[in-house]
């Protein structure tokens, strides 16, 4: 791929279009809001200025809404050889395209599933698609140079492409995106009027759950309502468990010792099944059972961080992911390592004798100076 454009310069565009530009194609950037394209040309993701030619590929990261408007809009204006989305649900958006006028054979949907819980060109990151998946949604109108483009941009982009249909792909992001979504901003709300000393001794748990309740509520009241029959039989489920985890709870405390036995039973299935369902959870290479964790203390200073990074790449361990535990007011942070589980023992091993430290229950010792 030589040339591109990118329609909708916010997170997501943004992010592929600095992508493509560090590998070498010209993007073109543009926006109903022109100064996120601006922001977006200013940050060396590509150039505001409209291509002579019809481009190789148009990737549109617009909101979902807009999709069937904009494809038919840069189609009729003849922008690119092939055209791709990126947005959050696939059936809504590839039949109002369709009740747009579009032209379905230059068209394949698309979604990396990778984000954050921030808008905007600012929030753009070249890295941010790397090792994830990306789905790709074509039709059976779709032009088979226009697969092939769109598997370009994934490898482009450095993500993993999943080629899935729309149904499949919905009724799948409903519970692994969509409802966790909203399970997140619901638990976030309980929030809203806490007393400041209860959020003061919040942990990384609360971050945790409650992270991606930061989104943007336009975009997400968008995403949901694409899809709202499948999340809203997700939550029907989530609300069942929920229901039974109140009755538990109040359970434990009955003075009908059966009772309080019986609840008790049900709030450990609960827990044993959470357990379950958070094993199954894909790491970024593989099943949870094939990484183990490797946990050190790091001093808070500068370059602490990197000296250990650059000290597991000397031993040739592969880092599969990353948990910074670190709170402001102490002299050091506990970092996890997720590895592979055949080189965690000898990883600890190594880090220990190269002077860093595994954190025990009565003393930290900081890393080597
Ligand atoms: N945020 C995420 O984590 C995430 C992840 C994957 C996919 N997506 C999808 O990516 C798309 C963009 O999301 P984002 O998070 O980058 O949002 P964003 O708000 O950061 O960016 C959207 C941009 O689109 C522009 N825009 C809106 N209407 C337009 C139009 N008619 N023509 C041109 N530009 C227009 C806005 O001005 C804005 O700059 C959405 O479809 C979303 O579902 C988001
Ligand atoms: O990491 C995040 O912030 C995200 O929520 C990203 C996330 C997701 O994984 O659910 C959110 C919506 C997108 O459509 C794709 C990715």
């Amino acid at each position: 791929m030589r040339s591109a454009a990118v329609i909708g310069t916010g997170l997501i565009g943004t992010s592929i279009a600095l992508a493509l530009t560090r590998r070498g194609v010209s993007v073109y950037l543009d926006d109903v809001n022109s100064a996120a394209a601006r922001t977006a040309e200013a940050m060396g993701a590509g150039s505001c200025r409209a291509p002579e030619e019809p481009v190789d590929l148009a990737v549109l990261a617009v909101p979902p809404a807009r999709i069937g408007t904009v494809l038919a809009g840069v189609q009729r204006a003849g922008l690119a050889h092939a055209y791709t989305d990126v947005a959050s649900v696939k059936a809504r958006p590839h039949s109002e395209m369709e009740a747009a006028g579009a032209d379905p054979s230059s068209y394949i949907g698309g979604h990396p599933l990778a984000g954050a819980e921030r808008s905007g060109p600012l929030a753009g990151r070249a890295d941010l698609f790397e090792g994830r998946p990306w789905v790709l949604t074509p039709s059976v109108r779709t032009d088979r140079t226009v697969l092939n483009r769109a598997l370009e941009l994934v490898s482009l982009c450095a993500g993993v492409p999943v080629v899935m249909d729309t149904a499949a792909h919905d009724e799948a992001v409903a519970l692994t995106s969509h409802a966790p979504h909203l399970v997140a901003a619901l638990m976030a709300a309980r929030l809203e009027h806490a007393a400041e000393p209860s959020l003061r001794i919040s942990g990384q748990g609360l971050r945790d759950v409650t992270r991606i309740a930061g989104g943007s509520p336009g975009l997400w009241g968008e995403i949901l309502e694409a899809n709202s029959e499948a999340v809203a039989d997700v939550l029907d489920a989530f609300a069942a468990d929920l229901a039974g985890a109140v009755a538990a709870l109040r359970g434990l405390r009955a003075p009908d010792p059966v009772r309080t036995e019986q609840a008790a039973a049900e709030l450990d299935a609960l827990l044993t099944r959470g357990n379950r369902g958070h094993a199954r959870v894909a790491q970024k290479s593989g099943a949870a059972d094939e990484v183990a964790l490797v946990p050190v203390i790091i001093p808070d200073q500068p370059g602490a961080l990197a000296e250990l990074f650059a000290a597991v790449g000397a031993i040739g361990v592969n880092i599969e992911d990353v948990r910074i535990e670190h709170s402001l007011d102490q002299p050091r942070g506990l970092v996890e390592l997720f590895v592979s589980r055949s080189s965690a023992a000898a990883l600890s091993r190594l880090l220990s004798d190269a002077g860093w430290t595994a954190p025990s229950p009565d003393v930290l010792v900081a890393a080597p100076s």
